[in-house]
């Protein structure tokens, strides 16, 4: 869809982004970070402060740069301060002078990570719809929503890519779009993790002069980067310099170069004090300091701006200038805004709609997950029923036709285990940022997700069960194949959950190894290697609690039990011609089909809340 038809002729009243008239400053202090180190050794265990003491300020309407080099606890500090990590961290947060809690803080703020994670299968207008439709308030027209949607593409220079799918745009136009979404809702504080990186300098230069464009309407952005060249470090309003933890400057990126000069380290005026190299006039680049320099020469520098505390080279401009009031004036407005209960912008019921439409919408789209699910279920589907044709009924082929309904049991879990596994992750790392930046809440994307892959699931479990259930000839009754379809589907949802669950804990090729490994003592105690009659007493309630064994009991029941009559023989004398008498012998007991329902159901009702505590855990980890 072309952008303008997309905007009807009276949507002309939408501001892309409304001028900010919250004055947030942040203030930190004492800002000390530590992890333990010899984590597994527990006779050494000792503790490294990551982050040592630090503190400093993030002014309104000031683009500010933490720069240092490689692990000197620039994104960490970002994290702290962002609210994304709580674990570890003593100190205190201060907006507009009152200290803060820092969940309040996060309220506020939106965070870019650093990996840009974007749904990879809808187009960047899809995208930015589903984010408006989402994080605007739910009584502003569909017009007013596409209005600013449209007007933010502009802005970001992505209206020629509205119908590009977003895995297929280049690096630079990611980052754009995972600003422009988090911009929908218009938040006074922006924290971005690295936007420059990978990007090449025009994108790189054309990103953070957005970005210099939003904050000067009176934003608090803050921006952590590597190295920045000479031109983009000017774009910066405001550097705060971190070297092995500590502060070596904080201030204006004009007051470089005096600052320099002012501890003994020359720079000419027309170098980026960032770059400039090592020479024999003793002229250092800040950033070799932080590199090479010994505990002494940083010492020097973090003593002079007194490790973050000393504002002398942070010009104070955020309370005269674009700013429409004092910080004085704003404070009691800002301070009980703060003090609001959050609440997301759109109620719990618009929230699963809006994710439930974008399942469905991925799920149509999803060449993996969906296509390759409906595929492997139809072609072994096939398989299997042609090398197997019409032995249902045979009764001297029952044992066959018995490892044939394991076999189904064990393709429909793997089946429905590892596509979760392989997939997950990806999907982990979105949730997290839109959950974090609050833009749904973890109650509503895990009903929309639960209701939203039963279909792929079911339509698949069908399918293959449809195929297999004709062609080998089990018997043609709507009772037994209903059940049949009931117990396969209850599996795959059970095994689907799972495969969640570890996706959610682990990477790919981790999850894999954990989710097969760990679905052996279900396997083993199935009853399809080990009876139940010849298992040691002791180990009599893994079989009542396998879910395997379950379902193996009631699809056995469902294919030879309630009733069913003698089989045929082809040959002169078939030992399980009668499907009472097979059921006995291999440990099947009859009665036990509704409590193998049962146990089934309750199951999924476990496995289910696993999931959603390890999503929660997992949500909250990196804090
Ligand atoms: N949870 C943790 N456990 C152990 N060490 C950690 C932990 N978190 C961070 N660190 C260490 O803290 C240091 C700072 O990490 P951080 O990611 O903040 O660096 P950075 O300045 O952003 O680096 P880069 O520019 O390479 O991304 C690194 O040495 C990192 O290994």
């Amino acid at each position: 869809m072309e952008l303008e038809s997309f905007l009807k002729s009276d949507d002309t009243t939408c501001i892309p982004f409304e001028k900010k008239t919250d004055v947030i400053n942040i203030h930190f202090e004492n800002i000390t970070f530590t992890v333990p180190v010899n984590k597994y050794n527990f006779c050494r265990k000792r503790k490294k402060d990551i982050l040592k003491n630090i503190s400093g300020d993030f002014q309104s309407g000031k683009l500010t740069a933490i720069i240092g080099p490689s692990g000197s606890g620039k994104s960490t500090l970002m994290d702290i301060i962002s609210g994304f990590r709580l674990r570890n961290v003593s100190g205190c947060i201060y907006v507009n002078g009152k200290e803060k809690n820092i969940k309040q803080l996060t309220k506020k703020s939106s965070y870019i990570m650093q990996d840009d994670v974007l749904q990879p299968l809808i187009t960047v207008l899809e995208a930015m719809m589903f984010a408006a439709n989402i994080k605007l308030q739910q009584n502003l027209s569909d017009n007013y929503k596409r209005c600013r949607v449209t007007k933010i593409l502009k802005n970001f220079s992505l209206d020629e890519q509205t119908n590009t799918l977003t895995q297929n745009l280049s690096g630079g136009q990611r980052k754009r779009l995972a600003i422009a979404l988090e911009l929908i809702s218009n938040p006074p504080i922006l924290f971005l993790d690295e936007p420059t990186s990978g990007l090449d300098s025009k994108s790189a230069k054309q990103c953070l002069e957005i970005l210099r464009g939003l904050s000067e309407e009176g934003r608090t952005i803050v921006c952590s980067i590597h190295q920045p060249s000479t031109s983009l470090l000017n774009l910066f309003h405001n550097a705060y310099m971190l070297s092995n933890g500590k502060c070596i400057y904080q201030g204006k990126v004009d007051n470089l170069i005096p600052y320099l000069k002012m501890n003994d380290i020359e720079c000419p005026v027309y170098h980026n004090p960032v770059e400039y190299g090592n020479g024999k006039t003793k002229v250092i680049a800040l950033i070799e300091i932080c590199v090479f320099a010994s505990e002494m020469e940083v010492d020097q520098l973090v003593q002079s701006v007194d490790n973050g505390k000393s504002q002398k080279w942070l010009e104070n401009t955020s309370r005269s200038d674009s700013i429409p009031n004092t910080i004085e004036n704003m404070e009691n407005e800002i301070s009980s805004d703060f003090e609001e209960h959050f609440q997301y912008s759109t109620s719990f019921t618009h929230q699963f709609c809006c994710l439930l439409k974008r399942i469905a919408l991925v799920s149509s789209r999803d060449m993996f997950l969906t296509h390759l699910i409906f595929a492997s279920n139809i072609i072994v589907g096939l398989g299997l029923g042609t090398f197997l044709l019409n032995i249902g009924n045979d009764g001297s082929r029952v044992m066959t036709n018995f490892n044939l309904l394991f076999f189904c049991l064990m393709f429909v879990m793997y089946n429905a285990l590892t596509s979760r596994i392989v997939t997950f992750p990806q999907e982990m790392l979105l949730i997290k940022r839109e959950c974090f930046n609050r833009w749904y809440s973890l109650n509503a994307y895990y009903l929309a997700s639960t209701m939203g892959n039963i279909p792929v699931q079911t339509i698949g479990v069908i399918s293959f069960v449809l195929i297999v259930y004709y062609f080998s000839g089990q018997p043609l009754e709507w009772f037994r194949f209903s059940l049949a379809i009931l117990i396969l589907v209850l599996l795959a949802l059970i095994f689907q959950d799972y495969g969640i669950c570890v996706g959610t804990l682990f990477n790919v090729q981790n999850g894999l190894v954990v989710g097969i490994f760990s679905t052996t003592p279900w396997v083993m105690f199935s009853g399809f290697l080990l009876y139940y009659r010849d298992t040691p007493p002791m180990f009599s309630w893994l079989f009542k609690t396998s879910v395997l064994r379950r379902a193996f009991e009631a699809l056995a029941i469902s294919v030879y039990g309630f009733n069913r009559k003698p089989l045929e023989c082809s040959k002169i004398y078939c030992h399980f011609k009668y499907p009472d008498f097979f059921l006995k012998n291999v440990d099947v007991d009859c009665n036990d089909f509704y409590v193998d329902l049962s146990i089934m159901l309750f199951s999924i009702l476990l496995v289910k809340l696993c999931c959603y505590l390890a999503l929660k855990y997992k949500i909250s980890t990196k804090r």
